[in-house]
């Protein structure tokens, strides 16, 4: 299982001085969407040129011309891109190219995917590299979580690794570890905590058990 710090309300600065903090507790660097939106895949660029080791995912959350955007998010240093689960499958398919013709990874966000086992038994088999189930803010503002979700893609995905965002904080972080899935990430649970470093410690080292 690999740790995931999403920065999501932040601009490039503050998103370096965030991984300069805990970098030695996470596996991947999100860039995400909103940062995305604000500063461009510049943000990608500077975080890849600070830390050239760590691997970063651009959360484009792709819903069309995705061959072209995991090109542009490729060329600006993503490891890992991300498209929505409702995108075309011509789409997905544009990004999974594209993506093994970089050597990159495509992530998968099932984010608003009503029939989420359907669904993702399809992504599967385009040759997706990650399903992640995510609850967005939106939905986490009245009460949900993606925890069943979790359970749903963990029953029929066989080759995509298996994923989970949304609202994860260190109490709720037991109950996903023990669905073991492949890549856990997290946002506000740590860098909404006042020791950004001992948050992400204490969440790898739960991981890590
Ligand atoms: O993808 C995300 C969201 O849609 C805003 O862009 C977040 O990165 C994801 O939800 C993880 O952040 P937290 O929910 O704060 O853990």
């Amino acid at each position: 299982m690999k740790l995931q710090l999403a920065l999501d309300l932040v601009d490039i600065p503050g998103a370096i001085e965030v991984v300069k903090e805990v970098e030695q507790y996470v596996d991947i660097v999100e860039i995400g969407t909103p940062v995305v939106i604000n500063e461009g895949l510049k943000a990608v660029k500077e975080v890849k040129a600070a830390f050239p080791n760590m691997t970063v995912l651009a959360d484009l959350k792709i819903m069309d011309a995705a061959g072209y955007e995991v090109s542009q998010a490729s060329a600006a240093g993503a490891d890992i891109i991300t498209i929505l689960g409702a995108a075309e499958d011509e789409s997905i398919k544009g990004a999974v190219e594209e993506a093994k013709s970089q050597g990159k990874q495509i992530l998968v966000d099932m984010i608003a995917v009503k029939d989420i086992a359907t669904r993702a038994k399809e992504l599967d088999a385009l040759g997706v590299d990650y399903i992640c189930v995510h609850t967005g803010y939106d939905l986490q503002a009245v009460g949900k979580d993606s925890f069943e979700d979790l359970a749903t893609i963990k029953s029929v995905v066989t080759n995509a690794k298996t994923a989970v965002a949304g609202g994860i904080k260190l109490d709720t972080l037991p109950e996903v570890i023990k669905q073991q899935p492949d890549l856990i990430i997290v946002g506000g649970g740590i860098t909404g905590q006042d020791d950004k470093k001992e948050a992400a410690r204490k969440m790898q080292e739960l991981i890590n058990q």
